[in-house]
C-alpha cells in the first residue's frame, strides 16, 4: 500500500507530479538541491493549483492542499518514509544513474523508484543499481502531468512483475489512465507516435511546403480535433466505411497512400536547415505574439480542461 510518495525534481514535471499526488491527498516530499529551484517549484504546484480550484477539479482550499508537501534540499530526509519515489530531473542518463544508485543504496527494497523519463531505457538505469534493481520502473506523464491523464509504464529488463502492477495500481488511485508496454522501447508509445508526426512537421516546413502557423492550423483544424476522442486505428476503421479498417488498407485512403508515403521525411535527427526555419517562423506566429508563456500556459490548462471534459468526463 502506497501512503507516501516523494518526488526529486522540482522543474515542470517535478512540481506536476507534486501538485497530481497532494491534489489526490498523499503527503508528498517535494526535493531538490538548489534552494531557488524548489521556491520556484513551490511556486509552479501553487499556481497549477489554483488553475485546478478555478476549474472545480479540487474541491479544497488550495492551501489545505499546499499543507500535505514537504520540501526539503536534503534527498535523504526528502525520501524517508516514502513509499515510491518519482524521479523528475534533467533527461540526462549520467544524473539519473547517479540519482537511482544513491537512492537504490538508501532505501528498503520494497520503495519502488520510478522515473518520469521522456525516453530513456529503465534497463540501461538499472545498471546503476546495485541491491535492487527489479524495483525499477519507468512512469512517463503527460505534461503537464495533473491535467493530463496518460501515464506509460514501462518496465526495464530486470523489472519485477510486482514492481509494474503496483505501479499501476497506484497510478490508477491517481485517476490516472495507464498504458503498459508489453516491451521496453526508446520514447515508449506517445512520443514516438508524436515525434512521428512532428518529424513530418518539420520537413514539410524546411521544403518550403508550409508555416509553422499553417502546419498547426491543419493539426487543430482537422486531425487533433478527430484525434481528441478517436485514435488512428478508430479514425481509419470509420474512414473505411463499411468495410472499416479491411477497406481502408486494400482499396482506401490507406492503399491511396502507397502512392506517395515513400515521399515522407526519413531524417533520424532534425536537419539544422529545418530547425533554424522553424525557429525562425515562430517570431512571426501571430497567436503568441503578444502573450507571455504564463498567459499561453494558463490559455492552453483552460482550452485542456474544455476538451478534457467533453472527451473524459464520466
Ligand atoms: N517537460 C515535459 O514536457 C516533460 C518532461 N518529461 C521528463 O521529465 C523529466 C523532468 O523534465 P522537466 O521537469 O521538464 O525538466 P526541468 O528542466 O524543468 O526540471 C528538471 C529538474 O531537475 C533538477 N535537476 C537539474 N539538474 C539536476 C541534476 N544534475 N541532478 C539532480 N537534479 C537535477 C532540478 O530540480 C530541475 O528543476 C525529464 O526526464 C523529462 O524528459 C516527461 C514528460 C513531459
Ligand atoms: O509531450 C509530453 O508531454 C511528454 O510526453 C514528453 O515527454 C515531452 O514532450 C518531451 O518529449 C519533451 O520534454
Amino acid at each position: 500500500m502506497i501512503r507516501r510518495a516523494a518526488v526529486v525534481g522540482a522543474g515542470v514535471i517535478g512540481a506536476g507530479w507534486t501538485t497530481l499526488l497532494a491534489s489526490k491527498g498523499y503527503e508528498v516530499s517535494f526535493y531538490t538541491e538548489k534552494e531557488e529551484t524548489l521556491t520556484k517549484g513551490l511556486a509552479k504546484v501553487r499556481g497549477y493549483l489554483e488553475v485546478m480550484k478555478t476549474n472545480s477539479l479540487i474541491q479544497e482550499d488550495v492551501e489545505n492542499v499546499m499543507k500535505r508537501i514537504s520540501t526539503f534540499n536534503d534527498l535523504e530526509s526528502s525520501v524517508k518514509g516514502a513509499d515510491i519515489v518519482i524521479e523528475a530531473i534533467i533527461e540526462d542518463y549520467g544524473a539519473k544513474k547517479a540519482l537511482f544508485s544513491k537512492l537504490d543504496k538508501m532505501l528498503h527494497g520494497d520503495v519502488i523508484l520510478a522515473s518520469s523519463t521522456s525516453g530513456l531505457l529503465m534497463t540501461e538505469i538499472q545498471k546503476a543499481m546495485e541491491r535492487h534493481p527489479e524495483r525499477g520502473v519507468i512512469a512517463h506523464p503527460w505534461n503537464p502531468p495533473h491535467l493530463l491523464p496518460l501515464v506509460e509504464v514501462v518496465p526495464g529488463e530486470k523489472t519485477s512483475q510486482e514492481t509494474l502492477d503496483r505501479t499501476k495500481d497506484f497510478m490508477e488511485k491517481l485517476d490516472r489512465v495507464v498504458v503498459v508496454l508489453k516491451k521496453e522501447v526508446p520514447g515508449f508509445l506517445g512520443n514516438r507516435l508524436a515525434f512521428a508526426l512532428f518529424r513530418e512537421a518539420v520537413h514539410l516546413v524546411d521544403e518550403g511546403v508550409a508555416t509553422v502557423e499553417d502546419i498547426d492550423k491543419v493539426m487543430t483544424a482537422a486531425i487533433g480535433l478527430r484525434w481528441a476522442f478517436m485514435g488512428p486505428f478508430l479514425t481509419y476503421h470509420l474512414g473505411g466505411g463499411e468495410g472499416g479498417l479491411e477497406y481502408f488498407f486494400s482499396r482506401g485512403f490507406g492503399y491511396g497512400a502507397n502512392e506517395w508515403m515513400h515521399t515522407l521525411a526519413k531524417f533520424d535527427k532534425f536537419p539544422y536547415t529545418a530547425v533554424k526555419k522553424a525557429v525562425e517562423q515562430m517570431k512571426e506566429y501571430a497567436f503568441i505574439k503578444d502573450k507571455s508563456f504564463q498567459e499561453l500556459s494558463r490559455w492552453r490548462d483552460k482550452k485542456l480542461l474544455d476538451v478534457y471534459r467533453v472527451v473524459w468526463s464520466k
